[in-house]
């Protein structure tokens, strides 16, 4: 749906390209998460990709179409934008903030205010409460969750966010993403998702994209750049802890041993998780529940179990360490 073709962006003056020959494809309905330290690029790359920069050279097509070769205005309304700083103007309402995009559009009043209720109760807000209030008057998360209203009131198929829940306090940004994530099961969207945050790329992407001084370094799954990082640049960034953020990323049911001889002692004991549950929440319940095994349920069925050892063979194998741990 997005595809980027050779694109460099070197801007006047500069010494060396912010962006250099980066390629890559963002699939329809998938989460695409550009992930970098600050000043890889991560940002100009989304600006090309909505024509608030235009590339030195290479192109950006849409949906097939050259981006250079279309209106940079009906460009920008087709597609969603969501930014750290929100971009609420600040002498709008929030009603009158989310219904930018479909006033620019000409949408008839009612329609525009049925959609600004929608959207409002999609993002958990309460609407007669906060819609006539102004921007300075919200919270943080109630910010960013107008930011990402408006970016969605025209229902556009294609969203970039830039660092969308960058503002907000640790807890209220996991809230943020957890119902995001919810939302998309809903609306998939094809997005591309700007961070610098680890934890938060590995949980929001189908894909990743890594970058380093404005060239790719690397792309694939989470679990594919997590098992097989491509060199030490992304072996730094991923962190120490790639093992532990891979038991996050894998099912209970894939280390599983089948329940064949096991009494359902463990069903007795809640020392169980369900089959589609992270290995990392397995850990969890074992360690509440001092145990060094769960039983893994398919709905009230136990359907196998896993222990520490499983664990931490995975463990092992995922790092290529040959010691045990
Ligand atoms: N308008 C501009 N003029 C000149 N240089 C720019 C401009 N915009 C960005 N740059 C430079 O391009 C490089 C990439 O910037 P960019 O904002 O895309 O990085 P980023 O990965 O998004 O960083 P961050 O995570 O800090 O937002 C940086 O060196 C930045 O200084």
């Amino acid at each position: 749906m997005i595809e980027l073709i050779n694109v460099t962006k070197i801007f006047p003056g500069a010494p060396s390209p912010s962006v250099d020959n980066v390629s890559f494809r963002v699939n329809q309905g998938n989460i695409c998460v550009l992930l970098g330290p600050s000043g890889c690029g991560k940002t100009t790359i989304l600006r090309m990709m909505n024509r608030l920069e235009e590339p030195s050279s290479g192109k950006i097509l849409i949906n097939s179409e050259n981006t250079l070769k279309s209106d940079p205005s009906a460009l920008r309304r087709s597609i969603g934008y969501v930014i750290q700083q929100t971009g609420l103007l600040p002498h709008r309402t929030v009603a009158r903030n989310i219904a930018l995009v479909p006033g620019l559009l000409g949408w008839p009043q009612e329609k525009i205010n049925n959609r600004v209720d929608e959207l409002l109760k999609l993002m958990g807000l309460d609407s007669g409460d906060i819609a006539d209030k102004y921007p300075h008057q919200l919270s943080g998360g109630q910010m960013q969750r107008v930011g990402v209203a408006r970016a969605m009131a025209a229902d556009p198929p294609i969203m970039l966010m830039d660092e969308p829940f960058g503002a907000v306090d640790p807890i209220i940004r996991i809230r943020l993403q957890d119902e995001f994530l919810k939302l998309q099961q809903q609306v998939r969207k094809t997005i591309c998702f700007v961070t610098h945050d680890i934890n938060e790329a590995i949980k929001m992407a189908d894909y990743l994209i890594i970058f380093n001084q404005g060239r790719l370094v690397q792309m694939g799954s989470p679990v594919e750049v997590l098992t097989s990082p491509a060199d030490d640049f992304v072996l730094s960034l991923i962190g120490d802890d790639r093992g532990v953020k891979i038991l996050d990323l894998t099912r209970a049911e894939t280390l599983m041993e089948p329940a064949d001889n096991i009494s359902d002692d463990l069903l007795g004991s809640g020392c169980t998780v369900q089959s589609y549950q992270p290995v990392k929440l397995a850990l969890e319940v074992m360690m509440k529940k001092n145990q060094d095994r769960v039983g893994v349920c398919r709905g009230n069925h136990l359907a196998g179990t896993l222990s520490w050892s499983d664990i931490k063979r995975h463990i092992n194998k995922v790092s290529g360490e040959e010691s045990e741990l």
